[in-house]
């Protein structure tokens, strides 16, 4: 147990994350993930237990190849699990659901559509009963609050990477769900653009308060976005290494953040984590 950790567990940190039910979200339960290769069974996970709090930002780090997006892709319900179970507000998944949005690295928009086209594929399966002009509504207020108020009418394609990943952003919480996912959303943009999107992202979640679950490479972004970083042990048999509670105040500010005594305490511990 590190010291971090040790320290946050006196201010209510509960080891194994084992929180009272009524304040979890999200529950991975002796998750296992064995994918079959033409050399044998590959355990790419296993025995891996995780709490998620309702409105938390959880980021997750670990090497490369450790089974951060295998991860991901079953609370996504889009890979199946093979052992253990994953549930949200107690009850078990069976597949993707409209409870949790996805966001990847590539945000795989329909490059023929529109910004506002784009962001109502989604809006429109989930809210079947809304009027056309309340889910544009809805649609174009998340398109405004990620900064494409003058692109609704842009197609996808003819929109900066950056700007890609915003219509993702707003296609994700347009639908309202009670989990995002984020995979390594920003690894694709230059750091002035990262900056940018982790800024609206922030922004967002700060006024939505849904439960978001982010991996990232990055230990500053790990830092700067969670109340909880969650590290992962290296494969096979992944499962979590360590937790580290980030106690700064929100809303957070990079120059505070940086500013704070424990910003450098909190980013040694991750790194000496991935280093060993
Ligand atoms: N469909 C599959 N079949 C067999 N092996 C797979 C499959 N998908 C992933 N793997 C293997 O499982 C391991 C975990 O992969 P995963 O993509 O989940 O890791 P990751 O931590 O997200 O990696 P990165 O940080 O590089 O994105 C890797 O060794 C990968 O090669």
């Amino acid at each position: 147990m590190s010291t971090i950790t040790a320290e946050k567990k006196t201010k209510g940190f509960v080891e194994n994350g084992l929180f009272p039910s009524n304040e979890v979200m999200l529950d991975l339960k002796q998750l296992k993930k064995v994918y079959p290769t033409p050399k044998g069974d590959y355990v790419v996970l296993e025995d891996l237990n995780l709490q998620i709090r309702k409105e938390e930002f959880v980021t997750i780090i670990g090497h490369s190849g450790c089974g951060k997006t295998t991860m991901l892709s079953m609370i996504a319900g889009l890979n199946p699990i093979s052992g253990g179970n994953i549930s949200v507000l107690g009850r078990h998944i069976k597949g993707p659901g409209p409870d949790r949005g996805v966001i990847f690295q590539a945000p795989s928009l329909m490059p023929w559509m529109t910004s506002l086209q784009n962001v109502l594929l989604g809006v429109n399966q989930v809210f079947p009963d809304a009027t056309k002009a309340q889910r544009n509504d809805i649609a174009k207020y998340y398109l405004q609050k990620v900064g494409l108020e003058d692109a609704f009418n842009k197609r996808a394609s003819d929109l900066s990477q950056g700007m890609q990943q915003r219509v993702g952003i707003a296609r994700a919480f347009a639908i309202k769900p009670k989990v995002l996912l984020l995979d390594e959303p920003f690894g694709m943009l230059d750091s002035l653009t990262r900056g940018e999107l982790q800024d609206t992202l922030i922004d967002i979640w700060n006024k939505e308060k849904i439960t978001a679950v982010m991996i990232t490479h990055d230990v500053d972004e790990a830092i700067f976005l969670a109340d909880r970083v969650v590290m992962m042990t290296s494969g096979p048999r992944a499962k979590i290494g360590d937790v580290l509670n980030i106690d700064f105040e929100r809303p957070r500010t990079r120059k505070t953040v940086l500013e704070h005594d424990d910003y450098y305490k909190y980013r040694k511990h991750l790194i000496d984590f991935l280093e060993h």
